[in-house]
């Protein structure tokens, strides 16, 4: 048997909130007494009280299961054992910036994309319940979780599951154990390119995907999972895609075996990209059209045909993309950076960090949010050019062709999420030309990254908002890498053997040597000589 201890939750040592948040990293308070016992196990049927115990370890040895149980067997057992299930954490669909309790509002086994006046909506969670916690519970709570693999804990996005969907039954959640990616420090590209000693690099696209959108796709399908055992009509799932979000929609589908459909636009995506929906085995239509076009036709057919919609329009998906800004803090043990650079396309992913950093804040694990950047490719630059009118006037463009494939989008669905979360951080919007992405893609490479156009846009804005002096050398600074470069290599290839007009400033082409000792010779020697090789070690 597994030790009860691991697996049941201790809310009665719960100290009474408010506590000190341990969050500015230039005055960082002590860690106080952390008020919970923490459980990697259900965190649900809370009981408040006063008193306050020192945390306790976790049993050196836990028995293994036994060998008929799986993971979420086992999980169900101690949910039995413990009888406790979500009671007391609950969340619903609300406009777009209304509260809780707003008039208008949806169960979330509702399908519902848009509210009554046509407005976006936005899942909202009862802060009222959560708040009975204070935040170095949830500090702590999250904390115990990282690392293993409790179902469904083992998850980055379900290690919060009570502010992401706290009510499904972990039966129903079809996970990959995506999120918990590494924030990895930029120490060469910050030193050689920037002055900066404290720049980082979330990379949400080392992922099962390849992409950030596992993260809102785990979530997404599980609801659909849980709609389809409660017999609901929903007979597929679709989604208008440049790539990544078909990638995660088609396999959260195929392990879960549920039909998917997905609208691309043609010869717009990374082959890498196309192949992953058919080897996952959706039904792929590859449409003569942009993926505005696709993502206007996905939401006719939607309407239409008991078909769920997949794409960020539904706010279910941005319940899982907020946990990587949880994780983000969690990662500097709850201290704030100061700025958080997101490439955006259909703009759902930078109100996601807002939404996440935000709700630390409120519930008191951090006191404050980072300044955010918005970071779009100047060839599909709506939201720039709407920053710049002094957020006068949208208008939506024609996207052009850009090498950030994924983000060639003219007409961003989550274009009013996007203003409010840069508004209310500060934040500031940049774009990156087609040569300075690649550069700037080339350039993190060449100090042993392997990143996507797509994170090559938002090393640009860096680059251009340290050449201003708006971020400053110490900052600490997070870019947000969102698809793994190897779904973009025929790009990479292109710049480096000079393919690409014009472009090739960090070009790194191979040399073509015969096969004979004197020709390999003759090349390590200009090799030796050259100035590669005196190149300073950090
Ligand atoms: C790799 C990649 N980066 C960035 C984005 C932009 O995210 P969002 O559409 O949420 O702005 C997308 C998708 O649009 C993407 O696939
Ligand atoms: N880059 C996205 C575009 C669609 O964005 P979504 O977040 O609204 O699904 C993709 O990969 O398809």
């Amino acid at each position: 048997m597994v030790s009860s201890s691991l697996f049941n939750p201790s809310f009665s040592t719960l100290t009474p909130k408010p506590t000190n948040p341990t969050t500015n990293r230039k005055n960082r308070l002590a860690p106080n007494v952390i008020a919970c016992t923490s459980s990697t196990y259900d965190s649900s049927s809370p009981t408040t009280s006063t008193n306050s115990h020192p945390p306790t370890a976790p049993p050196a040895n836990h028995s293994r299961r036994n060998a008929e149980e799986n993971i979420k067997d086992e999980a169900r057992r101690h949910r039995s054992a413990s009888g406790s299930d979500s009671r007391g954490f609950t969340a619903r669909y609300v406009p777009f910036n209304a509260g809780f309790d707003s008039a208008e509002w949806y169960s979330l086994d509702d399908i519902v994309y848009r509210s009554r006046s046509g407005g976006l909506l936005d899942v909202q969670h009862d802060m009222e319940a959560l708040s009975r916690f204070d935040g170095a519970y949830w500090r702590s709570l999250f904390d115990s979780r990282v690392g293993k693999t409790a179902w469904p804990y083992g998850s980055g996005v379900w290690s919060k599951k009570e502010w992401v969907l706290p009510e499904i039954d972990p039966d129903d959640i079809v996970s990959a154990f995506e999120g918990n990616s590494n924030l990895f420090w930029a120490e060469r590209f910050g030193k050689q390119y920037l002055s900066m000693n404290d720049l980082w690099v979330k990379h949400c696209g080392i992922s099962h995907t390849g992409s950030f959108k596992d993260l809102g796709m785990t979530v997404l399908v599980s609801q659909v999972n849980r709609l389809r055992k409660l017999n609901r009509t929903v007979v597929g799932v679709g989604c208008a895609s440049t790539g990544d979000t078909s990638a995660a929609l088609s396999a959260y589908c195929a392990a879960a075996g549920i039909p998917s459909i997905v609208f691309l636009p043609a010869n717009k995506i990374s082959t890498a990209q196309l192949v992953q929906p058919i080897a996952n085995g959706a039904l792929v239509l590859s449409i003569d059209t942009d993926f505005d076009g696709c993502m206007k036709l996905i939401r006719e057919i939607t309407s239409e045909l008991p078909i769920y919609l997949a794409n960020s329009l539904n706010s279910l998906r941005l319940e899982g993309q907020k946990t990587a800004a949880i994780e983000i803090l969690q990662q500097f043990d709850w201290e704030v950076p100061d700025w958080v650079i997101v490439p955006g396309g259909n703009l759902g992913n930078i109100y996601a960090f807002y939404k996440g950093f935000k709700l630390c804040r409120d519930l008191g694990l951090v006191d404050r949010i980072p300044r955010l950047v918005c970071a779009q490719a100047a060839n599909a630059n709506p939201l720039y050019r709407y920053y710049k009118s002094g957020w006068k006037e949208f208008k939506a463009v024609t996207a052009k062709s850009t090498f950030a494939s994924a983000i060639q989008i003219g007409d961003p669905v989550s274009i009013d999420r996007a203003v409010f979360a840069l508004r209310n951080s500060e934040g500031i919007v940049e774009e990156a030309s087609e040569e300075e992405l690649m550069d700037a893609m080339a350039q993190a490479d060449s100090t042993g990254m392997f990143i996507c156009p797509h994170t090559g846009v938002a090393l640009t804005a860096l680059i251009k908002l340290r050449r201003s002096g708006v971020i400053g050398p110490t900052d600490r600074t997070v870019v947000v890498s969102t698809a793994h470069g190897l779904k973009f290599t025929q790009s990479k290839t292109d710049y480096h053997s000079g393919a690409i007009p014009g472009m090739g400033r960090f070009a790194n082409p191979p040399v073509t040597v015969n096969p004979d000792f004197g020709s390999v010779m003759d090349v390590l020697r200009g090799f030796l000589k050259s100035d590669r090789l005196n190149k300073k070690s950090l």
